[in-house]
């Protein structure tokens, strides 16, 4: 069996700079990863089935972003097995922390080496991407400063950081915040070093606030300690603290109703760090 972490994402800012004509919006961010997130455990069958357990209420196995990527990555083989896939999930959904994406990034590493397929990172990004924007860069396993319509990723050293991150009840699709007509889509350019100065905001933020009061009560909330963000296309926010302890403790304040975690901001992703160890222990040459 093998056991891997599925780490989430934050967006430490989102800006965007224009709209294609396919619909797609041309953006920066940086994705920050965590070390917190979904564990997944993988182990092969003969035939070529893929079975997930638990399923996830709301979401059908042919939806699935495991299966869906089980399945590609089969079907780019040509290789015929299977696995059993177990879930264990803590990353909330629709909550812009990438937990979807960063489910089928594992899912495509995990199998990738069960099955002995052999691709490189860079390939196994190009397969993820016709999963979700967000895939690539759980692929390829660093904080990054991403660019296109965040397709164009390099990693970046973030300083070492903690985040609490509240999960406001709601539930919000990413393609109903892109599809606002009020949203900002002209913020200019900015460089990587505007950024590290201390730049950039989010820019689905406002449309999000106006349209759940709940988000927004929790912004109000967050924002009496620490300046409060909006992750993705919501729902979480996150604010920063230079010690485990100051978000703990923020966090132990919170109103009853309002649940979410505290992780460590970490460069590299813990898939990655996970995999590394495996192979140093097998002697196995890392990929990628
Ligand atoms: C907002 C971010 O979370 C930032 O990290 C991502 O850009 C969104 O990534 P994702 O959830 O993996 O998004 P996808 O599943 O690829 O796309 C969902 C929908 O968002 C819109 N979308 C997505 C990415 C992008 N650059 N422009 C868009 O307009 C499209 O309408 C698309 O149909
Ligand atoms: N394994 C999975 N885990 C979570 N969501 C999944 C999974 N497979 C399919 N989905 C679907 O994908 C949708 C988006 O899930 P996800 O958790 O990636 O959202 P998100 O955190 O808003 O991501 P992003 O920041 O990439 O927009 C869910 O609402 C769900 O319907």
């Amino acid at each position: 069996m093998l056991t891997l972490p599925s780490p989430a994402k934050l967006n430490l800012f989102l800006h965007i700079n224009g709209q294609r004509q396919d619909g797609y919006h041309q953006l920066q961010t940086v994705f920050q990863l965590l070390d917190y997130g979904d564990t997944l455990a993988f182990s092969p069958r003969p035939d070529a089935k893929i079975v997930l357990t638990p399923e996830i209420p709301g979401v059908s196995t042919a939806d699935n972003l495991i299966v869906r990527a089980a399945e590609l990555l089969r079907h780019a083989t040509g290789i015929n097995l299977g696995a059993n896939i177990e879930l264990q999930k803590r990353l909330p959904m629709g909550g812009g922390i990438g937990g979807g994406s960063s489910n089928a990034a594992t899912t495509l590493l995990a199998l990738n080496r069960l099955w002995q397929t052999k691709l490189d990172l860079p390939s196994l990004a190009k397969l993820g991407v016709q999963l979700g924007a967000d895939v690539p860069v759980f692929v390829l396993g660093n904080s990054a400063w991403a660019e296109g319509i965040g397709d164009v990723i390099s990693p970046v050293d973030l300083a070492a950081k903690w985040y609490l991150v509240i999960r406001p009840h709601a539930h919000i699709s990413t393609a109903e915040i892109f599809s606002q007509k009020k949203l900002t889509r002209d913020t200019p350019i900015i460089k990587v070093a505007a950024f590290l100065e201390g730049g950039g905001k989010n820019d689905c933020q406002d449309v999000v606030l106006e349209r759940y009061p709940q988000v927004k009560e929790a912004v109000d909330w967050l924002n009496f300690f620490s300046p409060a963000k909006l992750t993705g296309t919501g729902a979480c926010i996150f604010a920063s603290f230079d010690s485990e302890a100051q978000a703990k403790s923020v966090f132990a304040n919170r109103p009853e109703h309002l649940e979410g975690f505290v992780a460590k901001g970490v460069n590299r992703s813990p898939l990655h760090t996970a995999l590394s160890r495996l192979d140093s222990v097998t002697g196995v040459s890392p990929s990628g």
